[in-house]
């Protein structure tokens, strides 16, 4: 299996996110510059999160028309796997993959600390290895989390469990405690929080390495299992 770890100018979290395909997984990860027209070669795309264009205008506002998020695009109309972490998960939403925006924090201060998150669904290729309802522990590091959509799509996002992540406590003033969401089909999830960085008992938390054998896993179950188990 093939990863992609998106760099945009003002990335900061794509060395943790590299580091933790390797770590984790241990296949084959690559970084891709913002300009690049052509992703054909990779099965999960990672957005990573970071000050992209010095998160001017709103944070995503601007990388959302890198040359690479064409290609993004069209990886998600084909059923590819694609995790937008923090300011990825920003990114994301301005190009219009995920429903929904993130707005500055309640308390407008960039915060930083451990959070409990609740796994509300874990049939996405991004968390079959979680148990529904599991809490589980993850750093959030960021100014605009503050998760906000409008009625129709709440009720939209609701009944079809594209909720995937909410807080236990609500630390940015997030709509109903909503720390990570996926597109309709699945294949398509943003979070706040930041697993690559809780994949090692150094690190505090252990609980973001399920997060990348999911995949893994979930890749392997839609491809010749057998010729690489
Ligand atoms: N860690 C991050 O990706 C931070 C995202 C963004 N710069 C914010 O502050 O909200």
């Amino acid at each position: 299996m093939k990863f992609a770890v998106l760099v945009f100018p003002g990335s900061n979290c794509d060395i943790d996110c590299f580091k933790a395909v390797e770590e984790t997984v241990g296949q084959t990860v690559d970084y891709v510059w913002h300009t690049a027209t052509d992703l054909s070669a990779y099965d999960c795309i990672i957005v990573p999160g970071g000050f992209s264009y010095g998160d001017y205008l709103r944070c995503g506002a601007i990388s959302r028309f890198a040359p690479v998020m064409n290609e993004v695009a069209k990886a998600a109309e084909q059923g590819k796997y694609i995790i937008g972490i923090c300011n990825g998960f920003q990114i994301l939403t301005e190009a219009g993959l995920l429903p929904g925006a993130l707005l500055r924090n309640e308390g407008m201060k960039f915060i930083c600390h451990d959070s409990v998150l609740k796994v509300e669904n874990n049939n996405t290729p991004f968390t079959r290895e979680y148990e529904a309802g599991e809490e589980i522990v993850i750093p959030i590091a960021h100014g605009e989390g503050n998760y906000y959509c409008d009625e129709e799509t709440l009720a939209e996002i609701t009944a079809n469990s594209q909720i995937v992540f909410t807080y236990k406590n609500n630390p940015n003033g997030s709509l109903n405690n909503i720390a990570g969401v996926s597109n309709k089909a699945g294949n398509v999830v943003g979070m706040m929080p930041h697993p690559e960085r809780a994949v090692n008992e150094v690190l505090g938390t252990t609980d973001g390495k399920r997060m990348f054998t999911s995949i893994l896993n979930a890749w392997r179950d839609q491809h010749d299992a057998a010729s690489i188990r």
